[in-house]
C-alpha cells in the first residue's frame, strides 16, 4: 500500500467525524520556490476566492474540482512546525495530523476549505492527489520572508508560523493548474499588492439572515463562533462593495445558478489548462 492508499484507509473513518467541523484556514506556505517568473506567467491565472464564512465558498469549490478534475490545484503552505514522525518533505502526510488534530485544536482556525473539498472527496470514495507537505522552515527564514513580503497571508497558531507564499501560488501557475486561494479581505488587499495577477471574485449570502441560517444549519459553530463570523460577515459584505476590489461579486442564493456564474468566469482560464493538456 502506497502512502496515499494508507492515508486514505486511515482517514475514511476519521472524515466522517471531522468534515462538518471543517472549516477556515490558516495557509501553510512556502518562501522559496524552484519556478521562474517566466514560467509562472505562461500558466492559467489564479482565481481569489473571498467571501464570509457560510457564503458558499466551499461548496462551490467542491464542485469545480468534481467537475473539471485536473484543473485546479492549490498551494503548498509553509511552516516552522517541525516535520512529525514520517512526514518529510515530498511524501504527502501532512493531511493526516491536521485531520487527527480536529478533535483537539480549533478547528475553524486550522482547516481550509481545501481541506474540506479534499475529505470530501477522500469521503465520497473518489481518488484524490495526495495532498502535498508542508514546506518546513525555520522561524528565522520564514520570519525573514514574511519581512520581505514574500508572503500573501501568515498567521502563528500554537507556537508556529504559517502562510502562503508567493511562489508557491506560482509554482502552481507552472504546473499549468489554476490556483485556487481562498483568503479572506486582508489577504485579497495582500495579493493586490503582487504581481500574481488573479481574477478576483467575492462569494456572498444573499442576506445576513440567510447566512445565520446556513451557518446554523451547517451546525459547525458555537454561539460564539458564530457570532463572530456574523460579525465579520457584516464587514466582509461592505467591503466587498468597495468599487475595483474584486472583478466579480456573485451573489449565492441559488446555487446553481451561482455555480453557472463562477464557471462562466474561469471558462477561458480552464480552456487554457484543457487546451495544454490535450
Ligand atoms: N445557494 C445555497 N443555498 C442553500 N444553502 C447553501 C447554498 N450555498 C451553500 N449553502 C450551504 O451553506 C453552508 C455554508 O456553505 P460553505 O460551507 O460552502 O461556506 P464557506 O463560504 O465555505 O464557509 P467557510 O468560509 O466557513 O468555510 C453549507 O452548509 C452549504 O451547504
Amino acid at each position: 500500500m502506497n502512502t496515499c492508499d494508507w492515508l486514505q484507509s486511515r482517514l475514511e473513518p476519521l472524515l466522517i467525524q471531522t468534515d462538518s467541523k471543517l472549516s477556515q484556514r490558516i495557509s501553510v506556505m512556502h518562501v522559496h520556490s524552484s519556478s521562474t517568473d517566466k514560467q509562472a506567467m505562461a500558466g492559467p491565472r489564479p482565481v481569489v476566492l473571498s467571501g464570509p464564512s457560510g457564503a458558499g465558498k466551499s461548496t462551490l469549490m467542491k464542485r469545480l474540482l468534481k467537475d473539471y478534475e485536473g484543473v485546479f490545484g492549490f498551494s503548498v503552505s509553509h511552516t516552522t512546525r517541525k516535520p512529525r514522525p514520517g512526514e518529510e518533505e515530498g511524501k504527502g502526510l501532512n493531511m493526516l495530523p491536521m485531520l487527527l488534530g480536529a478533535t483537539l485544536l480549533p478547528v475553524a482556525d486550522v482547516f481550509s476549505s481545501k481541506d474540506v473539498v479534499m475529505s470530501t472527496a477522500i469521503s465520497e470514495g473518489r481518488k484524490v492527489t495526495c495532498p502535498p507537505d508542508y514546506h518546513y522552515t525555520t522561524r528565522e527564514a520564514m520570519q525573514e520572508g514574511i519581512d520581505n513580503g514574500d508572503f500573501i497571508e501568515n498567521a502563528e497558531f500554537s507556537g508556529n508560523l504559517y502562510g502562503t507564499s508567493k511562489s508557491a501560488i506560482e509554482d502552481v501557475r507552472a504546473q499549468n493548474l489554476i490556483c485556487i486561494l481562498d483568503v479572506d479581505i486582508q489577504g485579497v488587499r495582500n495579493i493586490k499588492k503582487t504581481d500574481l495577477d488573479p481574477i478576483y471574485i467575492s462569494i456572498q449570502p444573499p442576506s445576513m439572515e440567510i447566512l445565520e441560517t446556513r451557518l446554523r444549519d451547517r451546525q459547525t459553530e458555537t454561539e460564539e463562533s458564530l457570532q463572530k463570523r456574523l460579525e465579520a460577515a457584516r464587514q466582509d459584505m461592505e467591503l466587498s462593495k468597495e468599487p475595483g476590489v474584486f472583478d466579480v461579486v456573485i451573489i449565492n442564493d441559488d446555487l446553481d445558478k451561482a455555480y453557472e456564474e463562477l464557471t462562466a468566469i474561469l471558462i477561458d482560464e480552464i480552456k487554457k489548462v484543457q487546451e495544454v493538456k490535450s
